[in-house]
């Protein structure tokens, strides 16, 4: 049996949607997806994740108001968190794939693979689509070692029913050091092991060996240098080998050392796509080899962040192209980059290093505002803001904040930096007051 749509979707996560939705307006959309309908974010990313956070944040707020009018630190319940977190993720699968149907779109659920340029089967079914797009996104990546059995993931970090005592993360980027934080604030004894001596990479170091410092002073033990080489499996705990003299035991081993693209078993060389280590190759249009195949998300091999807002915003993107309402490249407007930890590290735009090594075009404003009105009201230990201006236009381009509401202060940078706000333009607008936002006009120069 053959069946025939205008364009086909593969893998229903923020990508994959965010095209559906937009081309079934005017097309007949197929969405295949062989697991959890919804995909990583709202199942094993970025919202669990953050329900677990919201409990250490109130926590990390309540402690830092100690003798400032609170006392008494909470502790977390983890069983209950763990309800509250499951109460939105039950949900997330029967309720995308309801919005899928009411939206006209169909589904299947099941194991596709290409069988040529534009027919794809899945069981004994074939289908034939004008337009394929793959947006399959990226599984946790797990180090081939003696033992690697016994090595969880992301994915079974925030399923677990009960809290391990003892917990050891392998690699220090995103998820290490967000989880590493959530398991550290609800009580367990959390080791993290880098191969080398810098977290987060691609944040600039002055302000990453600040969080290390705070995760070490809330008791997280980094070890440097340190690449896991074994694990072996005892009555009631693990015991981790690694390259240097030391022995750890814990209950429980993550590996968060890094995510590889889902694209085994799409039989890619029948449909004429190329792809490497690091993903789908895509142009600037997002088409892969095969012109009428495109691709969006985490499973590209591209080098702008792997996060939600920006799958969603190539899926977009692809549903214009496809509907021919753009022929322009895809041009990415600045993409906002927030790690969950304790406090929080977020940046945007042109990178610190960057802007440090061309002082003719880039004036640097650093500016530590812990005492500032606004983080002394929540008694911030430390808090950062670097703003970044194009000398010539004086323009706003690059962002880095160090502080536990990061989160809302880079959004309101990004806004500004978007729309190419100046100085004189910011003054005319009112903003409430106390918030983040009525400092804004303090970041520029
Ligand atoms: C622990 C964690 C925390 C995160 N936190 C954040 C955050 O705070 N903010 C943020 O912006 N980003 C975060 N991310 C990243 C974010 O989840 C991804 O960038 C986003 O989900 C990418 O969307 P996507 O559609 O490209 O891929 P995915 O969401 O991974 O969706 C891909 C879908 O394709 C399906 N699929 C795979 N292979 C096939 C196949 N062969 N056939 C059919 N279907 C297939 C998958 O099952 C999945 O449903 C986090 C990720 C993790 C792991
Ligand atoms: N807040 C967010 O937006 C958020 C949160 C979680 C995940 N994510 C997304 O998920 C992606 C994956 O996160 P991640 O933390 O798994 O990857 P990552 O690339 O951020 O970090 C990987 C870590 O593993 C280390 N590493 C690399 N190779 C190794 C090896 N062979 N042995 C030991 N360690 C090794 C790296 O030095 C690094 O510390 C992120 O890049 C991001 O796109 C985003």
């Amino acid at each position: 049996m053959t069946t025939k749509f205008d364009t086909i979707i593969i893998g229903a996560g923020p990508g994959g949607l965010a095209a559906a939705y937009a081309l079934a307006e005017q097309q007949q959309v197929l969405v295949i997806e062989n697991d959890l309908w919804g995909g990583t974010c709202p199942n094993r990313g970025c919202d669990p994740k953050k329900m677990l956070y919201s409990a250490v944040s109130a926590r990390d707020q309540a402690s830092q108001l100690q003798h400032f009018g609170l006392s008494g630190i909470p502790t977390i319940d983890w069983p209950e968190l763990m309800t509250f977190k499951r109460a939105y993720t039950d949900k997330i699968p029967a309720g995308t794939l309801s919005g899928l149907k009411t939206a006209n779109i169909a589904t299947v659920h099941g194991q596709p693979h290409f069988v040529a340029k534009n027919q794809i089967q899945v069981a004994a079914t074939t289908y034939q689509a004008d337009y394929f797009i793959i947006a399959t996104g990226q599984a946790p990546r797990v180090p081939q070692i003696s033992g690697s059995e016994y090595l969880q993931t992301s994915n079974d970090f925030l399923a677990l029913p009960e809290l391990p005592q003892r917990i050891a993360f392998v690699g220090a980027g995103y998820v290490a050091l967000e989880l590493a934080n959530i398991a550290a604030s609800a009580g367990a004894e959390v080791h993290i092991l880098q191969h080398n001596q810098r977290i987060l990479r691609d944040f600039p170091e002055a302000y990453t060996q600040l969080l290390s410092a705070a995760m070490t002073a809330k008791g997280i033990t980094f070890h440097w240098d340190t690449e896991l080489t074994s694990v072996t499996k005892h009555a009631d705990h693990y015991s981790l080998a690694t390259n240097t003299t030391r022995q750890l035991n814990v209950d429980a081993v993550f590996a968060a050392s890094g995510r590889q693209p889902r694209l085994a078993s799409l039989e890619l060389a029948a449909a004429g796509i190329d792809a490497t280590a690091k993903g789908l190759l895509v142009n600037d249009h997002l088409q892969t080899t095969n012109p009428q195949v495109y691709a969006v998300g985490d499973v590209l091999a591209k080098k702008q962040p792997k996060l939600t807002p920006v799958a969603g915003f190539e899926g977009r993107y692809v549903a214009q192209a496809i509907l021919k309402s753009t022929e322009t490249a895809i041009a990415y407007p600045p993409i906002p980059e927030v790690v969950y930890a304790s406090p929080q590290i977020a940046q945007v735009g042109v990178k610190l290093a960057d802007a440090q090594q061309q002082d003719e075009k880039y004036q640097v404003l650093e500016q530590d505002v812990t005492q500032w009105y606004t983080f002394n009201r929540i008694k911030e230990p430390t808090a950062r803001v670097t703003t970044i201006f194009e000398r010539q236009t004086k323009r706003l381009v690059g962002a880095v904040v160090y502080s536990s509401i990061a989160e809302e202060l880079i959004n309101d940078l990004t806004g500004l930096m978007t729309k190419q706000v100046t100085k004189d333009q910011l003054s005319q607008q009112v903003m409430a007051y106390p918030t983040p936002a009525s400092d804004l006009a303090y970041y520029y120069v």
